[in-house]
Order: C-alpha cells, then structure tokens, then sequence
C-alpha cells in the first residue's frame, strides 16, 4: 500500500522481526522483486520491535534533497520506520511507559523487560569479547542490575525548540518533543523541567544535574529570578556554578561541565568493583595494599581516586578537562597521598608505567589510544581495571592487551548496567599481568 501526502512516500510491510542491532532496533530484511525477477534486499531498522515479532512497519522514505542544494557532504538519510500493528508480541515485551518511547531519541529498551535487557547487553560483550576480542569463553559474569531502573539519570541535556520549550530531540532528528518529564530522569530533574517549561527559556539548550542524596539541583544557563523563585518553592536547592553529590561516603563536587557518573547508585556499585579489582585480599591486605601506587587515569573529578586513596599509599590521578581538574583538586584538598596531573593520559602515562602496581584506566567510548596500550605492554602493571563505556573499543584493546601481546590474563569481564531502558552498556574488566612463561587463558577469579 503507498500513502502519498505532499512529498511523504510511506509504505507498509507485514514482516517478522530479526536480532535486535548493537543500538537496539529490531533488524529487518525486506525483498523487493523487478519487473525482470531480479532481487533487492534492503535491510531496515525498526524501533521498539522484538526480535519474533509479528509487525505491520510504515516506512517513510527520507526526502530527495531540493534541487541546487545539494553539497558534496550531503549523504541519503535511512528511511523513517515505525510499528503500526503488532500481530504476535514476543513474550519480552513489556508496556513502555513513556508516551514518545520509539519517538524519541533518549530510549531504545523501555518495551523490553528489564531481565531481558541485563541478558541481551550481556549477549552483545560476549558477541563483542568473541568477535573483535579474539575471546573463545570469556569470563563474562552476568549484568550488575540497577536496583530500580527508572528514575536513575542524575543529568539531563535538554534540547530547547524555538518556543523556548525544553526536551528531548526524535530519533535521528533535531526536532525537539518538549517534555515535561522523563521516566528516566531523577525525580528532582523532573520536578526542575515542569516548572522550566512553564517559561521560555533560552536556546539551544539547558542543562539540569541534581544529587541522588539532597535536594541540589544545579542548571544551566542561570535561571532568571522568577524561575528560581519557583524552584526554590518547590523545594529544590538551586545551584548554577558547583553542586555536590555523595558517593560511597564521599563528597564530591562537580561544575557543570565536569564528567561524573550519570547513575549515582550504579556508580556507587562501579567504585566497589574498581576497589575490589585493585586492592589485595589476603590476610595482610592492608598493609599490602599501603605499600601500592595506583594511577586512577581520565579520572574525572576524581571519584575513583578518592576513594582508593582512602586504602593505598599513592594515588596518581591524570584528566585533560580543566573544569574537571578544578573539582579533582577541591575534592581532594585534605587528602595527601593523591597527585593530580592535568594533562593527556596518552602523554603522561607512559612517562610513569614503570612505577606503578596499578591501574584504573576509564577512558571515553573511543578506549585508549594505542600508545597508551603500548606503554601498558612495554612496562606492564600487576593489576588493571578497565572501566568502559564502549564495548567494542573494550574488546579491541583487550585483543591487543591479551592476545596480539599477551602481556595479561583477562581474570573477569563484568557489565553493569548504568543505563537501564537504554542501549548504552558500561562494563568492567580486570586484568592481571602475566609472567613470560605463565599461561593466559582467560578465568574468572
Ligand atoms: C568516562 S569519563 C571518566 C571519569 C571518571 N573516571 C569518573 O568515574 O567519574 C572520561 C574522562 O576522561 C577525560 N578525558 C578524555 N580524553 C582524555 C585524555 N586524552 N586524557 C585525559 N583525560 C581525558 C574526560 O574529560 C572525562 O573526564
């Protein structure tokens, strides 16, 4: 069937839905015949579809370009594909309780139970660990779920229209869903974006952070005075410069520019792993561990770092963000055993791999770059924890780590599920330094 308005080209198809892809579409394949019985296969992307499902999908070719406009960088856009019937549900499904999921571009898994998304993100390190980790039976463990997995996000980016109203952008898009909350969002965020969408607000954007733990809320751009009249009357603690947030007993202080844990009760799970990757567990642990120097590298405002100074002797923590710096240096201002390098990981780690016992290392989604790698293989470290938010580019630099220079033994892989109703997978890996001579199958410890 072909619906033509104005210049929309939209078509219907009754297909069964294929393996969700690595960003959580459901795959399709749709075969077209010509005139001449040739074949065309065109592989689509469905939103909010299960793998086995029974669907009618609309699909909207994207635009041509208007004459005389197109330019050199111009690329087709995929076509726009939804679920109009769902025939036979997979026994994944669930109800998704967001009225823009599938349209808006912040979630992919909401329709999917949670126990099947912590499954399905484990089967995607697996497929990656197997496939570009070079990893037969990696020592996967199973997903760290998040204990409630709604209402997590401790920082939102909003988008704002030109109406000055605040949301999120649709898939694929720039167009703006102005939203009133997020399901998603922590419930003080919320409570910040229903009173900024009664105002206009300025373009292009507005940042909203809280704690999980007080009633800070920090936003940015500043407020004017009546908006912040009306957050301060609904019981949120306006900050727009600093905000502090605690972790693991901790406090910490972030600037709004500054990387922190997204998910304050996973990130509180994460530092424990990282703690208990690094530290030593014998009887002597203690004392073992005060005689250790561990660099904590892209450290952000120094979370890891903090708290490992609290058990080794030495803390080095390296960050190239100047505003990340400055919170690492307040958050760390009455603890002497940490230093703090501003600078590129890839430019100062090397200069300091021959003298440390360990490493946290938990670099953006592009992983660590290979000089990086390099010096991690020329002068190896006891203890690796690779803190990842990416991973394929985890699997890559452990094929390189633990098989293209079999430097060290992949002793457990660990996704965590920071995430929830998302596609996003953080995962943590520990590594060990192996002998020359010892073996380096891969074991869970
Ligand atoms: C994923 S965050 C990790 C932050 C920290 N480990 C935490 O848990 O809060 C990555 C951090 O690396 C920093 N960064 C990115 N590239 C870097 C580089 N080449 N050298 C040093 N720091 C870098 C970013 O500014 C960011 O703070």
């Amino acid at each position: 069937m072909i619906q033509q308005e104005q210049e929309r080209v939209i078509t219907h198809h009754t297909v069964t839905l294929g393996p969700l892809t690595r960003e959580g579409d459901a795959q399709v394949e749709l075969v077209r015949q010509d005139a001449d019985g040739t074949q065309h296969t065109r592989l689509l992307r469905v939103p909010a579809g299960l793998p086995g499902e029974r669907v009618t999908i609309a699909v909207e070719e994207p635009p041509p370009p208007r004459s005389g406009r197109r330019s050199r960088r111009w690329k087709p856009r995929p076509p726009k594909v939804w679920i109009t019937e769902l025939h036979e549900a997979s026994q994944l499904r669930t109800i998704a309780p967001c009225p823009v999921f599938g349209t808006c571009g912040g979630c992919q898994l909401q329709h999917m139970q949670y126990a099947a998304q912590l499954e399905w993100k484990r089967d995607v390190v697996r497929q990656l660990l197997q496939e570009i980790g070079g990893f037969d039976n990696p020592p996967l463990l199973p997903t760290v779920p998040c204990d409630i997995p709604w209402h997590y996000r401790n920082h939102m980016r909003f988008s704002v229209n030109r109406e000055g109203k605040p949301g999120l952008t649709a898939r694929g898009t720039h167009r703006v869903l102005p939203l009133q909350e997020c399901p998603i969002a922590e419930e003080n965020i919320n409570r910040a974006l229903s009173i900024l969408s009664r105002h206009e607000n300025p373009r292009p954007q507005a940042l909203v952070r809280c704690s999980a733990y007080s009633q800070q809320v920090m936003i940015q751009p500043v407020p004017p005075q009546e908006v912040a009249a009306q957050l301060a009357e609904s019981g949120l603690d306006l900050h727009t410069e600093t905000m502090e947030e605690t972790l693991v007993g901790a406090t910490f202080r972030i600037r709004p520019s500054s990387f922190f844990q997204t998910n304050t009760a996973q990130a509180e799970k994460m530092a424990q792993m990282v703690l208990s990757g690094l530290l030593p567990t014998n009887d002597q642990s203690n004392e073992a561990a005060q005689q250790l120097t561990v660099v904590d590298a892209y450290c952000g405002v120094g979370t890891f770092a903090l708290l490992l100074a609290r058990h080794v002797g030495k803390v080095i923590a390296i960050e190239e963000s100047a505003s990340a710096i400055k919170d690492a240096q307040w958050n760390m201002r009455t603890v002497e055993n940490v230093e703090i390098l501003k600078g590129k990981v890839e430019a100062m780690l090397p200069t300091l791999s021959s003298r440390i016992d360990g490493l946290v290392i938990d670099p953006p989604r592009a992983g660590c770059q290979q000089v990086v790698l390099d010096a991690l293989i020329q002068h190896p470290v006891s203890r690796i924890v690779y803190v990842s938010c990416e991973p394929s580019t985890l699997a890559r630099d452990l094929n390189i780590l633990c098989h293209l220079h079999p430097v060290y033994r992949l002793r457990t892989i660990q996704p965590l599920d920071m995430f929830p109703q998302t596609a996003h997978i953080e995962s943590v890996a520990v590594l060990e330094h192996v002998e020359s001579g010892q073996q380096t199958e891969d074991t869970i410890a």
